[in-house]
């Protein structure tokens, strides 16, 4: 049976998220801003952050999937675009977690190509031991080296979603 062991709990979320919630609020004050969470597993993140940015905004979601149980497969599946013209916007991608980097790589890659004034990156979990791709996350809530995280939106073989923490997996 997979273990899972405590790592982040809710009200430690809860804080760190109304802390970078007040830094994107400043930041991007008299900007076009248009939050683009990506999914699946940013859903939850997404929900909890933008009720704690005060300005207005638009959002948005896209699809991106790579990963088999707890390996990616290193090709990036959009299964989602955007809906909302982002051309001369200024975008910012909403990640669960930034492992190897290949999918935001690929994303903002692909996010480039719609012209938006800006894009930058908010990430629940900056986790570094596994990184490819070089990714500058300009907004990260929290920065671990390793292990396989679950819950708040993040799976393993898309269970453990729901749970209201941050886990790590033992298999
Ligand atoms: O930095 P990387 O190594 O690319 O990993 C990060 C990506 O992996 C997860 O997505 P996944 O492919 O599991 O899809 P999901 O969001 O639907 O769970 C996660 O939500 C990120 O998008
Ligand atoms: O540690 C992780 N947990 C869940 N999903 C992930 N996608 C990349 N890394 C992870």
């Amino acid at each position: 049976m997979p273990e899972l062991i405590p790592l982040i709990s809710q009200q430690e979320i809860k804080e760190k998220i109304r802390e970078i919630g007040q830094n994107i609020t400043r930041d991007y004050k008299g900007l076009d801003l248009v939050v683009v969470g990506v999914l699946k597993g940013a859903f939850v993140f997404l929900a909890d952050l933008v009720r704690q940015i005060s300005i207005d905004h638009e959002i948005d979601l896209l699809g991106a999937s790579s990963y088999e149980g707890t390996s990616s497969t290193g090709q990036i599946v959009f299964t989602k675009r955007p809906d909302l013209e982002l051309k001369g916007r200024d975008v910012l991608l909403v990640e669960d977690i930034v492992d190897t980097g290949r999918t935001l790589a690929k994303t903002v890659e692909s996010m480039q190509l719609l012209n938006p004034r800006s894009i930058k990156i908010c990430a629940l979990i900056d986790k570094t031991e596994r990184r490819e791709a070089q990714i500058n996350v300009d907004y990260s809530c929290f920065c671990i080296d390793g292990g396989f995280i679950v819950g708040y939106g993040l799976d393993y073989n898309e269970k453990y979603r729901n749970l209201p923490a941050i886990f790590n997996l033992k298999l």
